[in-house]
């Protein structure tokens, strides 16, 4: 009686029942969705229908065309869920497969993410053209990458990154002298500095190799890339930032893997809910760093040193005028020690997986046996008769240039991430103020570009791509083949580009042809078989079947070298 009641009253008052807004709610949300989806696809092919006239009629081709937006489901957020997923590469496969089936060659295409146009390019003109161009800047990038994955302040990320207009912002750019591109140029790029730090880095990593204990002629089984990893990253961390930072913090090796797979997260503002040890592991890692800036700079009087090349408290040239350049902005105790990690995951996060993808590529039985062969006679090549890396000699060998550069374009996914200052109009596309122009080095370095010569696919590393054979006459008198990268021009970034390149390009090379040299200089190395973890967390083998070869991390990527999940054990002796 009593629900007939109330059953009239809603029927005269026109509200809907529960059961009607159960069912109602996901109808209309569904409804929104279906609509929304049907609306972008129908706009995405009458975009795609306008490039295809252009192409048909080439008296069109400087007529200008937005790019078109790939389809979504729900409004405002766009691809945002797709494109923010931890299997790295599958969002570009995705769309490069929806890219050719409309078969025309579109090249540039536009993705909503989160009410936010980004502007997806993969021409090589597009990709050089946004290097060149002066209408975009880095200033929501910079401006998240310092609050949100490094966790500065929001005075400390202006001091560091003065927003363009800002009067500092002018003031650096007129008195580039005293920035941080002339500073990076000065003890980073420079030939003469990337020769001390490449140094230092081999002789502390030699040091550790020395350290290990091995009985004259012993073989010793080791899964080689977790067995060699910390080694890497603390001969880093000695030749960039001294030693001691590693007694404050003996740990920074476990800290900082847990801080570097928590920085996308960060940086795409996944909420503490969702990942809290992205968060967690951040806070302890700065107070550690702060503690260490703070002894290390008491320690000096308030000023990091100009000289000598290298000292234990602060390591190298290039950290201590990083300290002088924060004192200059005025940067917070904490703000330095955000920027020091950054730097550091610039330094250990690529290099380390970097090395390791190396070495299991060229360990393993998948590669064809004459290249370890070859690379082994390259090796031998840079032996000084101390037993040292003659670095001139070492980075002048083709294959091992090759196979570096192969390991780069294979496994380095960046995101290249700009803000367009004005309209713009690029290759052919219509690019509008505000929105943001995406270069992703996985999409460029993954393109059926790389197979037009009949090479084998873009997803298999080939160790002599960046081989080239010289003309028939050079061939005739005995030339042999050698290394080049300048043909992949736009096609090939793992560095990024423009002013804002990465300044350790040329230490990051040293430093991986470095490692895998002085290793195999010192070790006779014999693969075994794969190694992984099972399911509960156990390292076992995992025989030496090609499709256990280790993986690609399953984690958000964007952020430089892929990650890798699993290992090669190897028996080794030392030589
Ligand atoms: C395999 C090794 C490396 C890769 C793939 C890599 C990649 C990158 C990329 C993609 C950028 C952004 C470029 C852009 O936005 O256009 C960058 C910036 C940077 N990298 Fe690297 N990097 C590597 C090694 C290093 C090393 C060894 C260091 C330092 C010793 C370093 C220090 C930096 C710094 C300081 C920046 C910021 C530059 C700026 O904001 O202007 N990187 N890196």
């Amino acid at each position: 009686m009593a629900l007939k009641a109330l059953d009239i009253l809603l029927l005269i008052t026109n509200v809907p029942s529960l059961q009607q807004i159960l069912f109602g709610v996901p109808l209309v949300l569904l409804t929104t969705c279906l609509l929304t989806w049907i609306i972008t696809t129908i706009n995405f092919h009458r975009t795609i229908g306008k490039f295809r006239t252009r192409e048909l009629d080439p008296s069109n081709s400087s007529q200008a065309i937005p790019p078109p937006v790939l389809p979504y489901f729900i409004p405002w957020l766009g691809s945002a869920l797709t494109f923010l997923n931890e299997n790295p590469g599958s969002f570009w496969r995705m769309l490069r497969s929806r890219l050719s089936a409309t078969g025309t060659n579109v090249q540039v295409c536009t993705i909503l993410l989160g009410g936010k146009r980004a502007h997806i390019v993969n021409s090589a003109a597009a990709v050089q053209s946004l290097f060149r161009s002066k209408q975009v800047s880095r200033d929501l990038f910079n401006f998240q990458l310092a609050t949100q994955a490094l966790g500065t302040s929001k005075e400390d990320a202006d001091a560091m990154f003065p927003p363009t207009g800002h009067e500092f912002h002018s003031q650096q750019h007129e008195n580039k002298k005293d920035g941080m591109e002339a500073l990076n140029h000065e003890f980073l790029l420079s030939q003469n500095a990337v020769n001390t730090l490449t140094a230092k880095f081999i002789e502390a990593f030699q040091d550790s190799l020395d350290g290990l204990e091995f009985e004259t002629g012993e073989w010793k089984t080791v899964d080689l890339l977790s067995w060699m990893r910390r080694s890497i990253f603390e001969s880093a961390v000695r030749a960039l930032f001294g030693t001691k930072i590693l007694e404050m913090n003996p740990t920074l090796a476990e800290q900082f893997w847990e801080y570097e797979a928590g920085f996308l997260p960060r940086m795409y503002g996944v909420p503490k809910l969702v990942k809290p040890k992205a968060y967690s592991c951040m806070d302890g890692l700065l107070d550690k760093t702060q503690a260490w800036i703070e002894y290390a700079l008491a320690q000096h009087g308030g000023v990091a040193p100009e000289e000598p090349d290298w000292e234990p408290l602060m390591g190298s040239q290039v950290v201590r005028a990083r300290h002088r350049y924060y004192d200059k902005i005025g940067l917070s105790s904490r703000g330095k020690a955000a920027f020091d990690l950054g730097f550091l995951f610039g330094l250990a996060g690529n290099t380390v997986p970097a090395t390791s993808w190396m070495l299991a590529h060229l360990l393993s039985p998948e590669t064809p046996d004459d290249v370890l062969g070859r690379v082994m006679k390259e090796v031998e090549n840079a032996r000084q008769p101390d037993n040292g890396v003659n670095m001139a000699v070492l980075m002048a060998q083709p294959l091992l240039n090759s196979a570096f550069t192969e390991m780069m374009r294979h496994y380095v996914d960046c995101l290249v991430t700009r803000q367009l200052k004005t309209d713009l109009v690029m290759d052919g596309y219509l690019l509008r103020k505000d929105d943001l122009i995406m270069a992703p080095s996985s999409l460029s370095q993954h393109d059926v570009f790389w197979e037009r010569n009949y090479e084998p696919s873009a997803y298999t590393w080939y160790a002599e791509r960046f081989m080239r054979r010289h003309d028939d006459q050079r061939q005739i008198a005995g030339e042999s083949n050698f290394f080049s990268s300048s043909w992949a021009a736009g096609k090939y970034f793992p560095f990024g580009g423009g002013t804002h390149i990465c300044p350790g390009r040329v230490f990051a090379k040293q430093k991986v042809l470095g490692a895998v040299t002085a290793f195999f200089l010192k070790f006779d190395v014999q693969f075994v078989e794969y190694s992984g973890k099972d399911w509960m967390g156990n390292v076992v083998g995992l025989g030496k079947d090609a499709s256990a070869f280790p993986r690609v991390k399953q984690q958000y990527a964007g952020n430089g070298t892929l990650a890798i999940d699993g290992d090669i054990r190897v028996r080794i002796r030392r030589r």
